[in-house]
C-alpha cells in the first residue's frame, strides 16, 4: 500500500480537513484547523506531501518523525498543526486497514463513554443561567463559558464583580451537581488572575482556562496556580511535550492539547503520558471540527488520564455550517446524557461525506477572531 495523494480543504465554518488516499488500500482523514490561520497550514501540508507521495501509510511514526524534524525548523503551530492533519489520516487509514478504531489499536478502550461539555456565552448573568440550564435540560453535566471582555491590564471592581457575577449565574443555574469551566483567553494579567480567581475560588469551577497568556506560563503560571484551590488548565496553544513540560512542572491541573495543533493523535498521546506523571488529566481542546472530534474520542477511550471532552455541535461561528455538516452519519456523536458513546467504526470512526466537502471546499472560508481593544484604544487579547 502506497501514499497516492494528499488534499486539503478549507471548509465552512472555519475547518481545514486533510485527505490521504493510497493506491490499493483505504482512504484517511484528517483535520488541520488553525483558527484565524489555517491557510498557511494547507500550504504547510502540500511542503509536506512532496515527502509522503509513495511512502507506506501504516509507517505512522518512522513518518511523524521526518515530518516534525527533517524540515531543521520545527514546531510552532502552522507546522504543528499540518503535521497533525496527516497525523490524523494516517491513524485513519491504519484503523481501517486494521478493520478497528483507533483506540483498539491504542491499547483498547479503558472506558464506556467520553464524558463532553457543552459551550454557554452572554454578556449578561440571565443569559449565562437560561444557557446553563438549556445544556442541563439536554443532558449535559458540564458546560464551559467565557470569561469577561476586553480587560485592562490592572482592571476595576466593576470589572471583576461582572466576571464573578458571569460563574455566579452559572453555578446557581447549575446546582452543585454539575460543572462549568470559565476560559479567560490569556485575558489577565498575572496580578489580575490572582484577584479574580481568589474571588471566583468559592463558586468552585471545574477548571479556569488560560488565566494568563501561554508565553508567560512557563514562568509565571505557578504563581497563579498556588494563589488558588480552582484546577487551572491550558493547553490549546502548546504544541508538544517540551512546551508542556513547563506548564505541568508549574502545577496545572488539567492539560488541553488540541489534537489538530499538537502534531495529532501520536503526539497528543504522547503530552497524556507525560502529563499523566504529573497527576494531571487531558481534556483535549476542541471547538473544531468533526474529525479533530473524532481523534480526540479515539484518544479519550484508550487514555486512563482523561477528563472532559469539548465539542462544538451546534456553534454556527457566525456561519450556517457546523459540526455534523459533513458526516455521512452524525450519529456518531449522539450525546446522551452529556456522554459520548463508543465508536465502534474502524480509524477515526466516522464516515466523510466527500461530495459534501468537495462543495463547501469550492467557497472555502475566511474565518478570523475577532480584534478586541481596551479602553484606550490598544490591543486587548480576544
Ligand atoms: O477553548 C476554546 O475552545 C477557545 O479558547 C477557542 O480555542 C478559541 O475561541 C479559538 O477558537
Ligand atoms: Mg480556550
Amino acid at each position: 500500500m502506497k501514499i497516492t495523494q494528499v488534499e486539503t480543504f478549507l471548509v465552512a465554518p472555519r475547518w481545514l480537513f486533510v485527505k490521504i488516499s493510497t493506491d490499493d488500500g483505504p482512504d484517511g482523514w484528517g483535520e488541520a484547523t488553525l483558527e484565524s490561520r489555517s491557510e498557511p497550514v494547507a500550504a504547510a501540508v502540500d511542503v509536506l506531501a512532496e515527502y509522503l507521495l509513495g511512502a507506506d501509510p501504516l509507517r505512522i511514526e518512522a513518518h511523524w518523525q521526518v515530518l516534525t524534524r527533517s524540515g531543521f525548523y520545527r514546531g510552532g503551530p502552522v507546522l504543528s498543526s499540518a503535521v497533525a492533519g496527516i497525523d490524523q489520516a494516517l491513524w485513519d487509514i491504519a484503523g481501517k486497514y486494521r478493520g478497528a478504531p483507533v483506540h483498539e489499536l491504542l491499547g483498547g478502550p479503558v472506558r464506556e463513554r467520553v464524558r463532553v461539555y457543552s459551550w454557554i456565552g452572554g454578556d449578561d448573568p440571565a443569559e449565562i443561567a437560561d444557557q446553563a440550564a438549556a445544556q442541563r435540560e439536554a443532558g449535559f453535566t458540564a458546560v464551559k463559558m467565557n470569561g469577561s471582555g476586553a480587560l485592562e491590564p490592572i482592571d476595576t471592581p466593576l470589572a471583576v464583580d461582572r466576571t464573578v457575577a458571569l460563574a455566579a449565574a452559572a453555578r446557581e443555574a447549575l446546582g452543585s451537581d454539575a460543572d462549568f469551566g470559565i476560559d479567560f483567553h490569556g485575558r489577565f494579567s498575572t496580578a489580575m488572575a490572582r484577584r479574580v480567581l481568589r474571588e471566583l475560588e468559592p463558586l468552585r469551577p471545574m477548571f479556569v482556562e488560560e488565566p494568563v497568556l501561554p508565553e508567560y506560563a512557563p514562568h509565571r503560571l505557578r504563581d497563579v496556580v498556588e494563589s488558588t484551590s480552582i484546577p487551572i488548565a491550558t493547553g490549546e496553544r502548546i504544541y508538544d511535550r517540551p512546551g508542556f513540560l513547563p506548564v505541568l512542572q508549574a502545577g496545572i491541573g488539567v492539560a488541553q492539547p488540541d489534537l489538530a495543533h499538537c502534531g495529532g493523535i501520536s503526539e497528543g498521546r504522547r503530552i497524556a503520558s507525560l502529563a499523566e506523571t504529573f497527576d494531571v488529566h487531558i481534556a483535549p481542546h476542541c471547538p473544531l471540527g468533526p474529525l479533530a472530534l473524532a481523534a480526540s474520542l479515539q484518544l479519550a477511550f484508550a487514555t486512563p488520564n482523561f477528563l472532559i471532552q469539548e465539542q462544538s455541535a451546534g456553534i454556527h461561528y457566525n456561519t450556517t455550517a457546523e459540526l455534523l455538516d459533513y458526516l455521512v452519519d452524525p450519529s456518531v456523536f449522539a450525546f446522551t446524557g452529556g456522554y459520548c458513546p463508543r465508536p465502534t467504526a474502524p480509524g477515526l470512526g466516522v464516515q466523510i461525506d466527500e461530495a459534501a466537502v468537495r462543495k463547501a471546499a469550492a467557497d472555502g472560508h475566511r474565518w478570523r477572531g475577532p480584534v478586541w481593544r481596551r479602553r484606550d484604544g490598544s490591543f486587548a487579547e480576544w
